[in-house]
């Protein structure tokens, strides 16, 4: 392994966001490094510049918009070996680059390839254009995660009313959720997943099952699993095929679960919650420092609320997670 201390390039990048969900690609042009390779609009953080000043300098020069409304997201690092072009001449050294990922939703101007770079609007679970910065691949997979993520309320609703609120989520775009009732006999919970996941099957929902019901489940056809911060600290490396999330509480544990890469976590609680009333809850602030250089998507959680969405996303999450909320029935 190389271990010689390599300098950090600080990069600012833009996920230019419409509402649709498509997001803005830029190929490098011919005479930068890496020419011909896809990329989020963006470039270096310049000397006494901060991560966001930087990324609107860099798409009022690349794309001719100004940014109106931004969200902080993802900082990834990526060491990128050097490159070496056709003729054997270096094309771009060896470097460490700091990723300061930005979700940007709102812009005055229609973007322009003002550097004779080609643009291209992707829907993020289906990107054609290749080939892709080598950084950024995991970048789409965290793009393709919703905004609501619904843990199941079982115990509280009774099954009747569950599966009456589910069917309503379903309609109304719920794309995520996590069966997670501790309550329940294997076989019981083996039945009630069965259901969930037929229901939800239509609507190219992804389910994923927690780990303290996972004994129940090798025979289910789940998306994925979700770690409790017990079984996150436990867990060596990220089972492969299947989506993988966890619940972190500190700092430590959103470490651990960064390590083993897995696809997204949740912190909690954020605010006081009916469902763990004894947990001091973190608030906004405490939350954004714990996630402030944090390279997987958040999802925030204890008491949230639909309308939340925009504090947590002000806040760097990439969602929200409900439990209670996610089943009222206005
Ligand atoms: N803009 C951008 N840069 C990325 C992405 N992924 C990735 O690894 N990088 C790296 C490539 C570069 O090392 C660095 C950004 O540099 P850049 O070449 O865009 O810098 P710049 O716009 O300031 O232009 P210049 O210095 O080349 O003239 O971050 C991405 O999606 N977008
Ligand atoms: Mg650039």
């Amino acid at each position: 392994m190389n271990t010689t201390k390599r300098k950090i390039t600080h990069a600012a990048v833009g996920v230019i966001q419409r509402e649709d969900g498509w997001v803005l690609l830029a190929e490098r042009p011919v005479g930068k490094p890496w020419a011909g390779y896809w990329e989020f609009p963006g470039g270096k953080v310049e000397e006494g510049e901060t991560p966001q000043q930087a990324l609107k300098r860099e798409l009022q020069e690349e794309l001719g918009i100004a940014v109106a409304s931004l969200y902080p997201w993802l900082t990834r690092s990526f060491d990128y070996e050097a490159k070496y072009d056709a003729t054997g001449q270096l094309d771009s050294p060896a470097k460490t680059v700091k990723l300061h990922f930005f979700i940007v939703t709102k812009w005055d101007g229609e973007p322009r390839g003002l550097e004779n770079q080609q643009l291209v609007w992707q829907p993020p679970e289906n990107i054609e254009v290749s080939p892709m910065l080598p950084a950024n691949a995991p970048i789409f997979a965290a793009l393709s995660l919703p905004s609501n993520y619904a843990i199941t309320n079982l115990s509280e609703l009774g099954e009747d009313l569950f599966f009456e609120r589910l069917k309503i989520s379903l309609d109304n775009g719920l794309k995520m959720l996590q069966l997670r009732e501790k309550q329940l006999s294997n076989q019981a919970f083996q039945t009630f997943a069965e259901r969930v996941i037929q229901l939800a099957k239509p609507y190219k929902a992804k389910v994923l099952i927690n780990s303290g019901n996972q004994s129940a489940s090798a025979a289910l056809n789940v998306a994925g699993i979700h770690f409790n911060s017990t079984d996150l600290m436990q867990l060596q490396a990220k089972p492969v095929g299947m989506l993988c999330g966890a619940s972190c509480h500190n700092a430590e544990q959103l470490a651990h679960a960064a390590a083993l890469g897995i696809d997204y976590v949740m912190l909690s609680p954020v605010k006081a919650t009916r469902s763990h009333p004894d947990e001091e809850p973190l608030g906004w602030s405490q939350f954004a420092n714990l996630i402030s250089d944090y390279a997987l998507p958040v999802y925030a959680l204890g008491g949230m609320r639909p309308p939340d969405l925009h504090e947590a996303k002000s806040h760097g999450a990439h969602g929200i997670a409900m439990l209670r909320s996610a089943w009222l029935s206005e």
